[in-house]
């Protein structure tokens, strides 16, 4: 691992998970080390229970390791309460599921500028930065639409212009391409290899080996471990 402290936005120190215990014990992610800096984008693959959204919701402070730590932007998750772990989820973290996690009642543009209101940013702003997240992911025209008006792939692509919108430094996806056929899987790979290139740090869950191949580095998991480490860039 090289590079210094400061530049890592996300950083994983002997990170592990086990769930139960005794006999029921599940090592979901044997401890690793892992480092995404400012401007890069990582590639997470590997098979089915591998562990690869173990490792994205540790990342983003949504689980807490039974062993090691997790440091945002140098600060570590572990020390803090549960209302400075929210606050740094919101400001900092951005995230994609794979299921969209639109509120029906509101409109695509209005889904996306609610956290960022929550974060006290005007509403005027925050509906303004809306519009552009959209018009970047090339679905400006749906921001006045309902989720019920959209199809799969339209909310998740506003899914993850909720996740896009403000500064976040650290990007999770986890399959954020699964719904989308190539070309707007494309579209979407192509924003988030532009907020890598702005500052951001990206880290991404795929199946899909052309999909990893947008990214600086891959790394593989198998039964909870890291086997395999490819450089790309
Ligand atoms: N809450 C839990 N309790 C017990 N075991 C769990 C729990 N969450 C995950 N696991 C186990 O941990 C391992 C890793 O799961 P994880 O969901 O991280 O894998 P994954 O690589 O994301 O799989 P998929 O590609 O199918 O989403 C699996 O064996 C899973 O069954």
């Amino acid at each position: 691992m090289t590079g210094s402290n400061a530049q890592a936005v996300l950083r994983l120190e002997g990170v592990g998970r086990v769930h139960g215990r005794g006999a029921a014990e599940v090592h979901a992610l044997h401890p690793i080390d892992l480092e995404v800096r400012a401007g890069e984008f990582l590639a997470v693959m590997g098979p089915s229970g591998s562990g690869k959204s173990t490792l994205l919701a540790l990342a983003g402070g949504l689980d807490r390791p039974s062993s090691g730590r997790v440091l945002v932007e140098g600060a570590p998750l572990e020390g803090l309460s549960r209302a400075k772990l929210a606050d740094v989820r919101r400001r900092s973290v951005g995230y994609v599921f794979q299921s969209y996690n639109l509120i029906p009642s509101l409109t695509a543009a209005e889904n996306i500028a609610l956290p960022r209101e929550l974060e006290g940013v005007s509403a005027r702003t925050a509906r303004a930065e809306a519009r552009e997240v959209l018009a970047e992911l090339g679905i400006g025209e749906l921001a006045d639409r309902f989720p019920e008006d959209m199809s799969g792939g339209q909310q998740q692509r506003v899914a993850i212009g909720r996740a896009l919108s403000g500064d976040r430094r650290l990007v999770l996806a986890d399959e954020p391409t699964g719904a989308l056929d190539s070309a707007t899987g494309d579209a979407v790979l192509e924003v988030l290899r532009a907020r890598c290139d702005a500052g951001a740090a990206v880290m991404m869950v795929t199946h899909d080996a052309t999909h990893a191949a947008w990214a600086d580095r891959v790394v593989f998991l198998r039964d909870g471990r890291i086997t395999e480490e490819a450089v790309r860039r």
